[in-house]
């Protein structure tokens, strides 16, 4: 499998795209024309360059309005093209990509089309170079990869194949099991892009929209299976027009459309079996069984403020590492871990972002093979060194400058919380609230880095994502995905922030791009666990009254039971099944951090994204009321 990326796809000037592509692990580049255009070296300089950086220039595009054109239009694309096909000469690449027309001169008829193909050919011939033809979704007459694919076999010459785009294949919804029948030594080129599904002009949602194979929601791996079938064996290219990768990263963007090739081939190799796809080989995804810890980097002073909270919470300082000062607190099957030691990645964690969640732990089905995969997919492992008695538990770097330990059922790590801690006696007279487990861990990162969490978790792990919601905070959109496995166990939201003046942004701001920003607990009796909070002395989030008084209109509840909602600060859902969902909030820690409690009633598998605004609001008064801890 070659991979190659297109050199709209990122941001930069052609030298800082290259380095970006090179970095990132591709075998080659398409040259996007305007892209040569606006650099300034000759087509020689710029052929050597891309070959200095040990890539391949796959193909060069686009070349427009070729087709089915009257005279004197018809002569001079035919002059055109010959100038082309030097520069190609001189760039060093040998296949061009001509995009169905889209002229209003244009004649249309298949079998005129053919003919001009036909007659290209020869002259791509002349110059060593071959033509691969492109229906544009948006094209005058061909915008059906069907179709042209019937001028490709009528112009039968052997300078002259089909590009397949998945973009204008699977906006339209041509079926992918049409390419099945097409011979794969007629396919020169195989383009992939995703996108979002919105209901939009098809050119504008095209050059706007697209995104990484795995990052929007059209069958991009049905579409390559199907392509595997037919036997092809040249290039995957990203084509890539969006906005945000325009503006992104060069180099983080790079690496997402590498990951995203591994990752979509490595669904195809598993749907489709029996054909050969050259990838390397890997674990598959990762199935979670759910969060085994969650670890906070603090220093002594902010970890007592952070020990408060929890106490308040309901849980207990139950463990004390054997050589480190990391202490334990647990509720449930919930472990907090509290690492205030002066060495290792906590520290620096500390160091950089403040008190901030700096490590989380998964249960998997097989922490060396979630390593393995991670590595496949182009993430660091991490590791630091092991003091005597301690363990080796597999670990990755993870985004957001955090790490993500991986422990099993397996022998050891089974056992790191008996291996590496002891017990302390609590004696503490903490109330349990009730607390069972960590409902979901919610992310926070600028909108435009969005989709890079989304892929990081979605390629490694056994989950997917639920659609995007906008969360309207005072300053500006939030918007909020999930991404969770099958049974619920494993959630993760994510916020990406449009500002710094939202809530979100920051915090994000603040922290220096600590991601975690709060945590959510479920419990199974929401007014009995706020009983027990109430007891331990906390202190909920105070909600508008005006909240409840629209509850009450939309959902007409009993008159005692809103007032308990009331009473309590507690934020209520319903879904159309009837499923509820309760939550109460705490009051933001540090910079903006918070934790939240849940119960979900009959099946409900949401998140309250209609009180999110409501609770923001309140969290952004309470940051105005009250002082915030200072360091
Ligand atoms: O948006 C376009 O014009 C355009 C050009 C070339 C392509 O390969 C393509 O898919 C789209
Ligand atoms: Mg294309």
């Amino acid at each position: 499998m070659k991979t190659a990326i297109a050199t709209v796809s990122i941001s930069g000037d052609l030298r800082e795209k290259l380095a970006a592509i090179a970095a990132a692990g591709f075998d080659g580049v398409e040259i996007f024309e305007n892209d040569f255009l606006a650099f300034d070296a000759s087509p020689r300089d710029v052929g050597k360059m891309v070959r200095d950086h040990g890539l391949e220039i796959s193909l060069f595009q686009p070349f427009r309005d070729f087709e089915g054109m009257p005279e004197p239009q018809r002569s001079r694309a035919f002059e055109r093209a010959r100038r082309k096909f030097n520069l190609m000469n001189e760039l060093g690449t040998d296949l061009v990509l001509i995009c169905s027309n889209v002229s209003p001169l244009a004649l249309g008829g298949i079998d005129r089309a053919a003919n001009d193909l036909n007659a290209l050919g020869d002259v791509a011939k002349e110059h060593g170079v071959r033509i691969g033809y492109e229906a544009l979704a948006w094209g005058r007459y061909i915008n059906d990869h069907r179709d042209a694919w019937e001028i490709v076999r009528r112009a039968d010459h052997d300078q002259v194949g089909l590009i397949l785009d998945t973009f204008h294949s699977l906006a339209r919804k041509v079926p992918n099991e049409s390419i099945r029948s097409i011979p794969g030594n007629k396919i020169f080129f195989v383009q992939l892009a995703d996108a979002p599904m919105i209901d939009m002009d098809l050119l504008y949602w095209s050059r706007h929209f697209r995104n990484m194979p795995g990052e929007g929601d059209l069958d991009v791996t049905g579409f390559m299976s199907a392509i595997a079938a037919t036997g092809y064996d040249g290039v995957i290219s990203l084509e890539i027009f969006n906005d945000q990768f325009r503006g992104g990263s060069a180099r983080s963007i790079s690496q997402d459309g590498h990951r995203s090739l591994v990752y979509l081939m490595d669904q195809v190799r598993r749907t489709e079996p029996d054909i050969k796809i050259e990838v390397p080989s890997m674990p598959p995804r990762v199935e979670v069984e759910g969060i085994e810890f969650v670890e906070f980097a603090a220093n002594e002073q902010e970890a007592s403020e952070l020990g408060a909270m929890l106490s308040t919470l309901g849980f207990a300082k139950t463990k004390r590492h054997i050589a480190k000062a990391v202490d334990l607190w647990q509720q449930g099957d919930i472990r907090i871990v509290v690492n205030t030691d002066q060495t290792g990645f906590a520290h620096s964690s500390y160091l950089t972002h403040g008190t901030n969640v700096c490590d989380i732990g998964l249960k998997v089905s097989d922490a060396k093979a979630t390593v393995e995969r991670a590595k496949a997919l182009g993430a660091a492992p991490f590791s630091q060194p092991v003091g005597p008695g301690e363990l080796e538990i597999p670990a990755i770097r993870g985004l957001g400058g955090g790490i993500m330990h991986f422990v099993d059922r397996s022998g050891d790590l089974a056992k790191v919380w008996e291996t590496e801690f002891t017990p302390l006696s609590t004696g503490a007279n903490v109330i349990n609230a009730g607390l069972t487990r960590v409902d979901h861990v919610a992310e926070t990162m600028p909108y435009e880095d969005m989709l890079t969490w989304l892929l990081f978790n979605t390629s490694l792990f056994d989950t997917h994502k639920t659609p995007m919601v906008d969360v309207v905070d005072p300053a500006g959109l939030v918007r909020s995905q999930a991404i969770e496995n099958a049974d619920g166990s494993f959630r993760v939201t994510l916020n990406g922030a449009e500002n710094a003046r939202t809530f979100a942004g920051r915090f994000l701001e603040e922290s220096f791009g600590s991601p975690v920003q709060h945590l959510a607990f479920e419990c199974h009796d929401i007014f009995k666990t706020v009983e027990a909070l109430t007891s331990n002395g906390f202190k909920p989030l105070v909600i508008s009254p005006n909240y409840y008084d629209d509850l009450d209109a939309r959902f007409g509840l009993e008159e005692d039971r809103m007032e308990m909602l009331k009473q309590r600060g507690i934020l209520y859902d319903r879904d159309d099944q009837g499923g509820e969902y309760f939550q109460l909030y705490s009051p933001t820690y540090a910079e903006g951090f918070f934790f939240e409690i849940v119960e979900r009633k009959g099946g409900y598998s949401g998140y309250g994204a209609a009180n999110a605004q409501f609770r923001i609001a309140a969290q952004k008064r309470h940051l105005r009321h009250y002082a915030m801890p200072k360091r």
